[in-house]
C-alpha cells in the first residue's frame, strides 16, 4: 500500500516493525499465491461501477437501505459467481472464502444473500437427496432461485422439538398441507425472507396418519418465479428495524394449508414414501446437521469480525495523542498507555487463537461429512460438542472484545463513521443466532458430564476430552505455557467434578434429574466455558508450534509472543478459577503479571504492522478512525459534512418551532 500522506505517526510505527508485513499476510492467506489470488478479486470488486456507496448507509431510510443493498448485490454476487470455482462442493466454497473479507466493503452491515450462502445451499447440498440435489443446487448455485433457511418461530427458536409450523401429508394428492395453527407458529427472523427470497427451506413438524414424526426440512417456494408475488395461503413480510443486520431483511412466514408436493421433503435423511410410510433417518440429529456447519464457520467469521474492529482501534491509538505519561514530554499516543495496549492487542492474540481453532475445527468437520457418505456417524457427538462451545466463547469474546476496543476509541468510537458500533451489532447478533449460547454450552456440558460418568467407569472418552481421565490434581505451577493448558484443563475438570457432585446430590435429595440438570446449569455453564478456553489454548499453541517453522525468525518470535500474551491474559482474568483447581500461588500470579507487562512491551512497537498484515482495505474497514493513512480528523470532518443537516445554513425547523418557541410565541 502506498505511504503517501500518511499520519506520521502511523508511518512512524510502520517503520519500527520487526518484521515483514508481508511475510504476515502470505501466512495468513496460506501462501503469496493465494494473497496475490485474493487482492486481485478485491481489486475486481471494487472496480465494479455502482458497487460503492455515495451516501452513507445511515442516512438512508430503512427502505432505501434494502433496496441499495440488493441492487449491489445483484453487481456483487454476478462477479463473484464468475470467479467461483465451480468444481468446489458448498462446503468447499466457503471455506475457500474464509479470508476473503471484500464482501464487506460491498456491504458495510451484511449481505441481503447472506443466507442464501450460509444455510440453504448448505441445507440442500446436506440434507436433499441426490435427486433433489440435482435439481435444487444447480438453480440455487445458479441464482436462479433465491433462498433462506426458515426454522425460528415467534414462539420458540431454541427448542427445535417445540416448533408448531406443521407439514401435514396427504396420501391421496401425494401432497403436504404447511400450516400455521397459531401466531407464535410464524416463522420469525429467518434473514432475507422479507422481500428478497422466493424459495425457503421451511422446518416443520412431520406429520402423518396423526402421528408426528419429528421436524423435517421442506423446500417451499413462497413467491411466484416471475411476478414475486407471495403464493396463495403464504403470508410474508419484514420484521422490522433491527441492533445490526438491518440489510439482511430479516422476515417473518405464515402457512394457511399451503400444499407442496411430495418430493419438496429434503430426503436425504428421513423419508416419505408415497403410501406416506416412513423411512427413518439413522440419526434423528442429522436434520441438524446445517446448525453445526454454520456454527464451526461462526469461529472464523467472529475471528474476522474481531480483527477488523481491532485494526480500527489500533491504527486510531497510534495517532490519537491525549494526556501525559512523563511531565514535560508531548502528548503520548494513546497506545503508549500500558492499559490501552492491554485494552487492545489481545484482540490480535485471540484472532489468531480463534483462527487457528477454527482450521482445526473445519478440518474435524470435513472428515465428519467425508465419513457421513459411507454412513460413519460416530464422531457427530463431539463435532456438536465442539462447535457448540466453540461457537458460543468465540462469538461472546467476539462481542466483548469489540465492544472493548470501541470503548477504547472514546468519544470517536460512538459515532457511526467509526463504524466500530455496526461491527458491535454483528458481533452480538452472533451470540444469539445460530444456538444461543447458554443454550450452547449447555449443550457441551451434556456432553461432558457424559464424559465425566464414562472416565468413572474407565471408558474410553473423545479425543477432546480425554484429559477428564486424569483425576490426578496438579501437582505443581511452573508456569509454562504448557503448565497453563494443563491449568485450565484442571479448571475445566474441576468445575465439571463440582456440578456433578452437586448434581448427584441434588437427586438423592429427590430432585428429578432434569431438575437437578436446571439447578446445577450456571456451574455446567462455567464448567463448559472452561473447557472450551482449554481448548482453544491447547490448539492455539500446538498449530503455531506445528505452522511457524517456516517463518522467519522474526515472525516466529511475534508470534509466538501473541501466543503468550493470550495465555498471560487468560491466566490473569480467570485467577480465581485457577486459584481454585490448581496450586498456582500469589508468587506464580505476580511472575504471571510481570512476564504479561513484558509481553504488552514487546508487542508494542509491532501493533500497527500487525493489524497491517490483516490486509484490509480501507473499503472493507468503513472507519474514519482505521483507515490506512490515519487521517482521521480529515476523516471525521470530511464525514460529518456529508450529514443532510450540513447541506444548508438553516433547517427549516428554526423557523417552525425553535422561533417561535424561543420568542415564546408557541
Ligand atoms: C457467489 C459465490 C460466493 C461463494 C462464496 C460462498 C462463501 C461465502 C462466504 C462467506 C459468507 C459469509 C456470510 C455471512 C453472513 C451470514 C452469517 C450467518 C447468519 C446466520 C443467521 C442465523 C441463522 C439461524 O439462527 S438459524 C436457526 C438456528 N437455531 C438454533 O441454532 C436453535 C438452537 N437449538 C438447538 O440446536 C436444539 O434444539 C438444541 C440443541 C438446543 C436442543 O435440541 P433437542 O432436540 O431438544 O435436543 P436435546 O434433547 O437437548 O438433545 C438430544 C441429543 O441430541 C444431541 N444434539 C442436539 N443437537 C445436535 C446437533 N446439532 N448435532 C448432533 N447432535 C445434537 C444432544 O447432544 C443430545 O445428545 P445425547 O447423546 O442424548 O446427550
Ligand atoms: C440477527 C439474527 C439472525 C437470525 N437469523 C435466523 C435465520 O436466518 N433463520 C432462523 O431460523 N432463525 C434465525 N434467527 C433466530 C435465532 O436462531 C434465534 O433467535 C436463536 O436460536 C435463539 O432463540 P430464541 O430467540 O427463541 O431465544 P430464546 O430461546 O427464547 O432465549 C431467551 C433466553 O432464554 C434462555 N433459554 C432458552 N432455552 C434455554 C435452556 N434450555 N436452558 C437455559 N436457558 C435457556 C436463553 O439462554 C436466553 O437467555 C436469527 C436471530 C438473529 C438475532
Amino acid at each position: 500500500m502506498s505511504s503517501a500522506k500518511v499520519n506520521e505517526d502511523l508511518d512512524r510505527e510502520r517503520k519500527k516493525c520487526v518484521f515483514n508485513i508481508e511475510e504476515l499476510t502470505n501466512f495468513l492467506d496460506g501462501g503469496s499465491e493465494s494473497t496475490r489470488r485474493r487482492r486481485e478479486t478485491e481489486n475486481k470488486i471494487l472496480s465494479i461501477k455502482g458497487i460503492r456507496d455515495v451516501v452513507p448507509e445511515e442516512y438512508l431510510s430503512h427502505k432505501e437501505r434494502y433496496e441499495n443493498a440488493i441492487r449491489k448485490a445483484v453487481l456483487y454476487y454476478r462477479a463473484a459467481k464468475q470467479m467461483e470455482d465451480s468444481t468446489k462442493s458448498v462446503f468447499e466454497n466457503f471455506r475457500m472464502n474464509f479470508r476473503n473479507s471484500i464482501m464487506w466493503a460491498v456491504f458495510k452491515d451484511n449481505s441481503p444473500f447472506g443466507l442464501h450462502y450460509a444455510m440453504f445451499l448448505p441445507t440442500i447440498e446436506g440434507q436433499a437427496d441426490d435427486k433433489q440435489k440435482e435439481y435444487w443446487l444447480k438453480r440455487a448455485n445458479n441464482l436462479e432461485i433465491i433462498g433462506t433457511y426458515a426454522q425460528t418461530e415467534l414462539g420458540h427458536g431454541t427448542f427445535i422439538r417445540g416448533l408448531e409450523t406443521t407439514a401435514t401429508y396427504d396420501a391421496e394428492t401425494e401432497e403436504f398441507i404447511l400450516h400455521s395453527p397459531t401466531l407464535t407458529a410464524y416463522k420469525w427472523w429467518p434473514g432475507n425472507l422479507g422481500q428478497t427470497v422466493n424459495y425457503c427451506i421451511v422446518i416443520a413438524q412431520l406429520i402423518i396418519n396423526g402421528k408426528n414424526y419429528g421436524t423435517q426440512p421442506f423446500m417451499v417456494q413462497v413467491r411466484d418465479e416471475e411476478t414475486h408475488a407471495p403464493l396463495p395461503g403464504i403470508k410474508i413480510g419484514e420484521i422490522g428495524p433491527k441492533l445490526g443486520f438491518n440489510t439482511v431483511n430479516n422476515g417473518f412466514l405464515g402457512f394457511d394449508h399451503h400444499r407442496i408436493p411430495r418430493d419438496r421433503m429434503l430426503m436425504k435423511n428421513t423419508q416419505v414414501l408415497k403410501d406416506g410410510t416412513v423411512v427413518a433417518s439413522p440419526n434423528s440429529k442429522l436434520a441438524y446437521f446445517t446448525m453445526v456447519f454454520v456454527r464451526v464457520t461462526i469461529v472464523m467469521n467472529s475471528a474476522n469480525t474481531m480483527a477488523r474492529a481491532a485494526t480500527v482501534a489500533i491504527r486510531y491509538s497510534a495517532i490519537r495523542r491525549q494526556s501525559k505519561i512523563r511531565p514535560g514530554e508531548p502528548e503520548p499516543q494513546i497506545l503508549d498507555f500500558v492499559s490501552q495496549q492491554h485494552k487492545l492487542l489481545i484482540g490480535i492474540a485471540s484472532y489468531y487463537a480463534f483462527s487457528m481453532t477454527a482450521m482445526w475445527l473445519w478440518d474435524i468437520f470435513a472428515k465428519f461429512t467425508s465419513e457421513l457418505a459411507a454412513g460413519k456417524l460416530n464422531q457427530l457427538p463431539e463435532l456438536h460438542a465442539l462447535s457448540c462451545c466453540l461457537k458460543a466463547l468465540s462469538s461472546s469474546d467476539c462481542a466483548a472484545l469489540v465492544e472493548r476496543f470501541r470503548q477504547a476509541c472514546g468519544g470517536h468510537g460512538y459515532l457511526l463513521s467509526s463504524n466500530l458500533p455496526q461491527l458491535y451489532g454483528l458481533a452480538t447478533a452472533a451470540c444469539t443466532y445460530e444456538g444461543e449460547n447458554t443454550v450452547m454450552y449447555l449443550q457441551t456440558a451434556r456432553s461432558l458430564a457424559k464424559a465425566w460418568r464414562q472416565a468413572n467407569e474407565g471408558k474410553d472418552l473423545f479425543d477432546t476430552m480425554g484429559y477428564l481421565a486424569d483425576k490426578s490434581s496438579m501437582k505443581q505451577w511452573d508456569g509454562s505455557l504448557g503448565c497453563i493448558v494443563t491449568g485450565f484443563q484442571k479448571v475445566a475438570a474441576g468445575k465439571l467434578a463440582t456440578s456433578m457432585q452437586n448434581f448427584d446430590k441434588y437427586r438423592k435429595s429427590g430432585l428429578s434429574y432434569e431438575d437437578a440438570w436446571n439447578k446445577c446449569s450456571v456451574q455446567l455453564i462455567g464448567a463448559a466455558e472452561a473447557h472450551g478456553r482449554a481448548i482453544i489454548m491447547k490448539m492455539f499453541r500446538s498449530e503455531v508450534e506445528r505452522t511457524v517453522p517456516a517463518l522467519s525468525n522474526q515472525l516466529q518470535t511475534v508470534i509466538r509472543q501473541l501466543v503468550q500474551l493470550y495465555f498471560y491474559y487468560w491466566t490473569i482474568e480467570k485467577l480465581g478459577d485457577l486459584l481454585l483447581y490448581t496450586p498456582i500461588t500469589q508468587k506464580d500470579v505476580n511472575d504471571i503479571q510481570r512476564k504479561y507487562e513484558d509481553v504488552l512491551e514487546a508487542l508494542r512497537p509491532n501493533a500497527v504492522g500487525l493489524v497491517d498484515a490483516f490486509d484490509f482495505r480501507d473499503e472493507v474497514l468503513h472507519s474514519t478512525l482505521g483507515s490506512y493513512d490515519g487521517r482521521v480528523y480529515e476523516r471525521l470532518m470530511e464525514e460529518a459534512l456529508k450529514s443532510p443537516l450540513n447541506q444548508e445554513p438553516v433547517n427549516q425547523s428554526f423557523h417552525k418551532y425553535l422561533k417561535p418557541f424561543m420568542q415564546g410565541k408557541l
